[in-house]
């Protein structure tokens, strides 16, 4: 994928202060992709998980998958984060499972400075990775579940959606270079 072809499927000019969302199910690698990317770049980095309630995060450590309602407030958490940097003019790099389309619209409307990008790939290679993921309190019993109510990102939604089968550094070199004006 050319750095061209990555910043078509965002459809806008780059913004000065970009907030590159990374998301896909769990598991994913959301985590380490974000991490690396934003240490490439030199920005601030937030993983979603850590704007989880305690509650929210009880309920999947018993294995039980989150509701619309458990997920709103947490939504608007990552949110906030997102237009705190929008307003400082600072980049950074924040992830989220972003699984629907209206948890996506949540944290990308009326905000060009967010540019999205989905890690997509299938249940069995996610498993494996997530198998051989040491103390992580999402098991993976749990995928099924996400990849139930996933809604893969449309085009008009403007995600880049890079294949997570790629290497962690392809992945991050990808963004890195659709970012370079
Ligand atoms: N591109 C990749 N190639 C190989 N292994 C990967 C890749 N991306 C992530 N991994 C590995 O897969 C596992 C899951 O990655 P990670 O925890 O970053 O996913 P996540 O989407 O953040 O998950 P969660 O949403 O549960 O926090 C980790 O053990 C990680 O080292
Ligand atoms: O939307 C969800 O069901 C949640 O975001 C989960 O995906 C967790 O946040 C995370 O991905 C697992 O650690």
């Amino acid at each position: 994928m050319t750095p061209d072809d990555a910043r078509a499927a965002w459809g806008r000019p780059l913004p000065a202060a970009p907030i590159v969302l990374v998301m896909g199910v769990a598991g994913s690698g959301k985590t380490t992709v974000g991490r690396l990317l934003a240490q490439e770049l030199g920005w601030d980095f937030a993983d979603a998980d850590q704007f989880h309630s305690p509650a929210n995060i009880a309920k999947m450590t018993a294995g039980i998958p989150l509701t619309d309602a458990d997920r709103m407030p947490w939504l608007r958490t990552i949110r906030t984060w997102i237009d705190v940097h929008h307003v400082a003019e600072r980049p950074g790099v924040v992830t989220c499972s972003g699984l629907r389309r209206a948890y996506r619209a949540e944290l990308t409307g009326g905000r060009p400075e967010v540019l999205p990008v989905f890690l997509d790939g299938d249940r069995d290679l996610i498993a494996r990775r997530m198998s051989a993921r040491i103390g992580h309190f999402f098991k993976p019993e749990m995928l099924d579940g996400q990849f139930r109510i996933l809604e893969r990102p449309a085009p008009d939604e403007h995600v880049l959606v890079l294949p997570t089968a790629w290497s962690v550094e392809k992945l991050v070199d990808t963004v890195v270079a659709a970012l370079r004006p």
